[in-house]
């Protein structure tokens, strides 16, 4: 007989966060939602790691203003968190060496801190010394998923931009969990391409019903036209920037003769 337990997820999501807007946070719930839905997993914690400054992405402004937005975006969440560990990395880090990072820390936090998580793998021991559980998924305690939207799949097939090796590990090892976005066919995506065909068990792609454009360009885009951005971001993060006079035409040319720190990396090896 298989085991019963719920598997721990923490949902980990890179990118720019240049700002975070409201819908990076709802990402998160649609996730957590889609998951739990299943019966099989239990989403105890959700990370947002902003990019460093070594991205180089056009108009990204500096790290330490995208962290403290998140932080501030985060304040109300009982479950989603911020690290800043990618963001104070000198050089740009790889999405799956992020993933790898966080694995080794939530899984130390998962399997030292939670009482019942102990209990757990002790009634695995015992029901792996009777032999009794054949379904290999079950005895999982704990896994970390990237968390990310559309785009982000698409952009898998960009020349230069991913290695496949890195595509084979995060779908592989870890698990997708994938947020539709208006303009992306994440399903048809996946059909067309063999690697994440092999692995779609792991890629959960999540229907946004309530479709929500919110994206942080057009946020900065209306920022540097004085116009209003209310209700897009969290509150204090509309306070953090106009106190901080965050974003403007200048801001929005920062890296533009510059190119994005993947492409740089991959484009330039022979292959
Ligand atoms: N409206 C949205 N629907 C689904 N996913 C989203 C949405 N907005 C952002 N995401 C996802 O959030 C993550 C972080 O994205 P990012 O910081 O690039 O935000 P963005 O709004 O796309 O910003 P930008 O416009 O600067 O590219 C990515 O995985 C991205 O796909
Ligand atoms: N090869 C890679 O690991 C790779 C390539 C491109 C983007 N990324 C990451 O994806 C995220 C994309 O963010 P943006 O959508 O804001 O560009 C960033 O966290 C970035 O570091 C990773
Ligand atoms: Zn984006």
């Amino acid at each position: 007989m298989a085991l019963q337990e719920k598997i721990r997820v923490v949902l980990l999501a890179c990118g720019s966060f240049n700002p975070i807007t409201n819908m990076h946070l709802r990402m998160f719930e649609l996730a957590r939602d889609h998951l739990e839905d299943t019966g099989r997993y239990r989403v105890v914690k959700g990370i947002i790691s902003p990019v460093g400054d070594a991205y180089k992405k056009k108009g990204l402004i500096e790290a330490c203003h995208r962290v403290e937005m998140a932080r501030l975006a985060t304040e109300s969440s009982s479950w989603i968190t911020v690290d800043d560990w990618e963001s104070q990395q000198v050089d740009w880090v790889e999405t799956a060496k992020v993933i790898r990072h966080h694995h080794a820390v939530s899984s130390a936090e998962v399997n030292y801190d939670e009482v019942d998580t102990v209990k757990f793998t002790k009634k695995r021991r015992l029901e792996e010394t009777k032999g009794s559980s054949s379904d290999h998924n079950r005895l999982e305690t704990f896994q970390l998923k990237l968390l990310c939207g559309a785009d982000v799949l698409e952009s898998f097939s960009t020349p230069n931009l991913w290695k496949k090796e890195d595509i084979a590990e995060i779908v592989g090892r870890f698990g997708l969990v994938c947020i539709t976005r208006s303009g992306c066919d994440a399903e048809k995506f996946v059909y067309q391409s063999d690697v994440l065909h092999k692995y779609r068990k792991n890629i959960h792609i999540v229907k946004e019903w309530v479709t929500n454009e919110i994206s942080a360009t057009h946020v900065r885009r209306a920022i540097c036209r004085g116009q209003s951005v209310r209700y897009l971001l969290p509150e204090p993060v509309v306070h953090y920037i106009q106190d901080q006079h965050l974003y403007s035409a200048e801001s929005e040319q920062k890296n533009a003769d510059v190119i994005l720190a993947p492409l740089q990396r991959y484009g330039s090896a022979t292959e």
